[in-house]
């Protein structure tokens, strides 16, 4: 939660601290670093409010450098505040690469490790459980070895619980972690080492998991690896890969199957988009598009996935694209005729059709219903709940009405009809309010349904104005959500087949068709 707030685009207020802190603690992760005291009101305040929770598992730690040079611990502002934080634990964060010394704090080398002796001396008169945070280990350890391990000789000594060893610039490769890490745990064999690894060549995970197996016994990462650059070590990655995989503990094990969730949990508290491609727990982790990966599934899900999705709480997923075959289709056309087999003669045609018109622009990856909707249409298993009769969209210049669009509408019901207008905040928005307010005269479950997504897509920029666009929406009755796709060179009649195939798709839903 501390490294996660220094990502760019996350700012949590201190409630979503408390939700995340209890989400981790329920999840089963053993030490939450929950913020940084000497930074900011925020961080206070928080680790004032969470004094009346009670933790089932985790302990939570308050974060803070060593003291500023030339002072005494008990004059140094941070230090203080960590204490004044109560928590069980604290991290002190201390440079182990000579090079910072000298360009970032401009003291001695021998006043950086008084730094770093003071501080964690200080901690454990308190009380305190102290976590060293050795920042720069890796680049420290490369540049000079003796004065990096001096920095954590000096931690130990002063009576430090953990040495944790920073890729704080998270440019390291995996050989050269593991090379390092072996040294450091046969020499600090008596005390428990951690890792700590950034993002920004990609390795994070990597170099996580290979400190692991020479031996770390504490991985400091990030849920969804949100951090300071290109993020820290995603737990999301290490903790499945590490218990599911190679037979470590790491939280109980019935938390694993709520990885999913609790990812997807904290990305809403952080408002930010969940990652569609994480491994594990992204919407495309086991989603399968290419034909012959989606028979093979079928035939035994082993064929194309490394671990049951169920077992992280993700869900497998069958793509429909110009890439499907014919068992794609299948489950969709059996849905609406349980006896069409994979060699009836209607599967082939559907799936050439399928192909035909993704290479007309559309995609129904997202838009299934407006497949199904063909599907019923090829085989007769169509109802007609509506006619347009016709339409009509009038746009005005908006700074001369409230609203900037007007849409007038007829439609047939059991050969009654219905003529209605809407205004609308553009001309689709008037068409889509004028059409349901002339069903829903007809159909008032309608009042249900609302539109959640709509996309544009230019197909063909050469054209620029002129050009094909596909129109994706998604809509929902609160229950379900469903995606249609309409495509054409008008934008209006692109978006009207869309929202229609939206409707019919709900209506048939509704009716029990
Ligand atoms: C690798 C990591 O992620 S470590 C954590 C980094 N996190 C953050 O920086 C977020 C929180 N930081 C903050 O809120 C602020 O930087 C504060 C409150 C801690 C300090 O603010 P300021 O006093 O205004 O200093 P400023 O941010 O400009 O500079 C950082 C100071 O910390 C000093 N410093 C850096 N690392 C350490 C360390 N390990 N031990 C002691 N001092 C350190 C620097 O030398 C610099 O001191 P200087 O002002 O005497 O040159
Ligand atoms: C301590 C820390 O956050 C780092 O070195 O990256």
């Amino acid at each position: 939660m501390r490294d996660g707030a220094q990502a760019e685009g996350v700012s949590f207020s201190v409630s979503d601290k408390l939700k995340i802190a209890k989400k981790l603690d329920e999840f089963g992760i053993d030490y939450i670093e929950a913020g940084n005291p000497g930074s900011n009101p925020k961080d206070v305040e928080f680790f004032e409010k969470v004094k009346d929770t009670k933790f089932k598992n985790a302990k939570l730690v308050a974060f803070g450098s060593t003291r500023r040079p030339c002072i005494k611990p008990d004059e140094d502002a941070n230090l203080t505040a960590l204490l004044r934080s109560e928590t069980s634990v604290v991290a002190i964060f201390g440079k182990s690469w000579d090079f910072h010394v000298t360009e970032v704090i401009r003291t001695t080398l021998d006043e950086n490790l008084r730094m770093i002796y003071d501080s964690i001396a200080y901690m454990k008169k308190h009380g305190k459980e102290v976590v060293f945070d050795a920042e720069h280990f890796f680049d420290g350890y490369k540049a000079n070895r003796e004065y990096a391990l001096k920095a954590l000789e000096t931690a130990w000594q002063a009576g430090a619980d953990w040495l944790v060893l920073c890729d704080t610039n998270g440019g390291s490769f995996p050989s050269e972690i593991a090379e390092i890490v072996k040294v450091v745990v046969e020499k600090f064999s008596v005390i428990p080492i951690g890792i700590h690894c950034h993002n920004d060549g990609g390795m994070a995970v990597a170099n996580s998991i290979v400190a692991v197996e020479q031996g770390v016994v504490q991985v400091q990462g990030t849920f969804n690896g949100y951090g300071e650059r290109c993020g820290n070590a995603n737990l999301c990655t290490i903790i499945p890969n590490l218990q599911l995989k190679r037979n470590y503990y790491c939280v109980p094990q019935q938390s694993i199957s709520e990885l999913t969730r609790v990812s997807r949990y904290i990305s809403e508290v952080a408002n930010l988009a969940p990652n569609e491609r994480a491994p594990y727990v992204g919407n495309c982790a086991f989603a399968h598009k290419g034909g012959m990966h989606i028979d093979a599934i079928l035939k035994n899900p082993a064929t194309f996935e490394h671990i049951p999705p169920e077992s992280v709480g993700n869900q497998r997923r069958i793509l429909m694209s110009e890439v499907a075959g014919r068992s794609t289709v299948l489950g969709k056309i059996q849905k609406v005729a349980p006896w069409v087999t994979k060699d009836s003669p209607e599967v082939q045609q559907l799936i050439d059709n399928l192909k035909r018109l993704e290479h007309e622009g559309y995609q129904f990856e997202g838009a299934e219903s407006s497949f199904e909707l063909m599907v019923r249409k090829a085989l007769g298993k169509d109802h007609k709940f509506f006619e347009v009769k016709s339409f009509r969209v009038l746009c005005e210049e908006p700074w001369q009405a409230d609203y900037s669009a007007l849409a007038v509408i007829k439609v047939e019901v059991n050969k009654v009809e219905e003529v209605t207008a809407a205004e609308g905040d553009g001309p689709v928005n008037a068409l889509d309010k004028a059409l349901r307010k002339a069903l829903e005269v007809f159909y008032p479950q309608l009042k249900k349904m609302r539109l959640t997504d709509y996309k544009v897509r230019v197909l063909d920029t050469s054209k620029a104005t002129a050009a094909k666009v596909r129109v994706h929406i998604e809509s929902t009755d609160g229950e379900r959500v469903w995606g249609t796709v309409g495509v054409s060179t008008n934008i209006i009649e692109a978006s009207f087949n869309a929202l229609i195939d939206s409707i019919e798709y709900f209506l048939f839903n509704e009716m029990g068709m």
